[in-house]
């Protein structure tokens, strides 16, 4: 049996499966960051990306649901409304448009048609077993674990501050409405965290339930790692991409036969 961890102890070990295992580690966002990565790969990325920002906004009311308190409710709906948005388009105040137009502003200035990508046709199996198995955890576990579980925030800004620096020095594509979704969560997840850590720290009063805690943050890096993981055997090396999956114009089919 663990012992109990302090308050600190307990940060610290939080902070350390961040420190080994976030997807900022992945050879396929060193390519991506790095300029090394062609266009069609860049789609790739994006295209399998949006599922996951579709789903953040579920799997928060999937969170939202187990809440008995209106005060924490009320704290954690920000987080739906900062993807969803106030207004579908920036006509009335740009500043309240939601993370999903703004991926899909990314997905337009690659050459992505809306449509394609909302479809969701295109991505790869393990993106979708990945992201829904994000969904089912927060689902499935106590709430205490599932608010542990968006604790990889707790490195999101260092990655996107990466990926603002690395797209503008590398890619034509990059411009203000490319980037404006992740400039704009450098905003929006600090707060985030700062509330689901303070949460965390607070409510995990047992060995048993700090234990669990690391469990869902190490489960979610692991669901993260599966994405690139998976968009790096299909679009990188060995470059097998999965029947029905998105195909850029500049990589042929791969060939399957029985
Ligand atoms: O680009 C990234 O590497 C990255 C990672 C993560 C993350 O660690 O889960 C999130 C985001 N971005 C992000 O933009 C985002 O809105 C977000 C919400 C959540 C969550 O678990 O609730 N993670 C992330």
């Amino acid at each position: 049996m663990t012992e109990l961890m302090s308050r600190e102890e307990f940060r610290a070990a939080l902070y350390a499966i961040g420190e080994r295992q976030y997807h900022d580690l992945h050879p396929f966002h060193q390519l991506l960051h790095g300029g090394k990565l062609q266009k069609g790969q860049i789609q790739a990325w994006a295209l399998n990306r949006f599922y996951y920002q579709v789903s953040i906004p579920r799997k928060d009311l999937t969170i939202m649901s187990r809440m008995d308190d209106p005060a924490l409710r009320r704290a954690w709906l920000q987080r739906v409304l900062d993807h969803d948005g106030l207004t579908q388009s920036g006509e009335l105040d740009e500043t309240r448009v939601g993370g999903i137009e703004r991926w899909l502003r990314l997905t337009d200035g690659l050459g992505l048609d809306r449509a394609y990508v909302k479809s969701l046709e295109g991505i790869l199996p393990a993106t979708r077993f990945a992201v829904d198995a994000y969904v089912n955890f927060v689902r499935d576990h106590s709430l205490l674990e599932a608010v542990a579980s968006s604790l990889t925030e707790l490195f999101a800004p260092s990655i996107h501050r990466e990926r603002i620096a690395g797209f503008e020095r590398n890619y034509a594509f990059a411009n203000d409405s490319t980037l404006s979704y992740f400039r704009k969560r450098l905003d929006e997840a600090p707060r985030d965290v700062e509330f689901g850590l303070d949460y965390v720290l607070t409510h995990a009063e047992t060995a048993d339930q700090q234990r669990r805690c690391l469990r869902a943050l190490r489960f979610k890096t692991e669901l993260l790692w599966a994405q690139l993981d998976a968009l790096h055997h299909a679009y990188v090396t060995p470059n097998l991409i999965p029947p029905g999956a998105f195909v850029p114009e500049d990589m042929e089919p791969t060939r399957y036969s029985r």
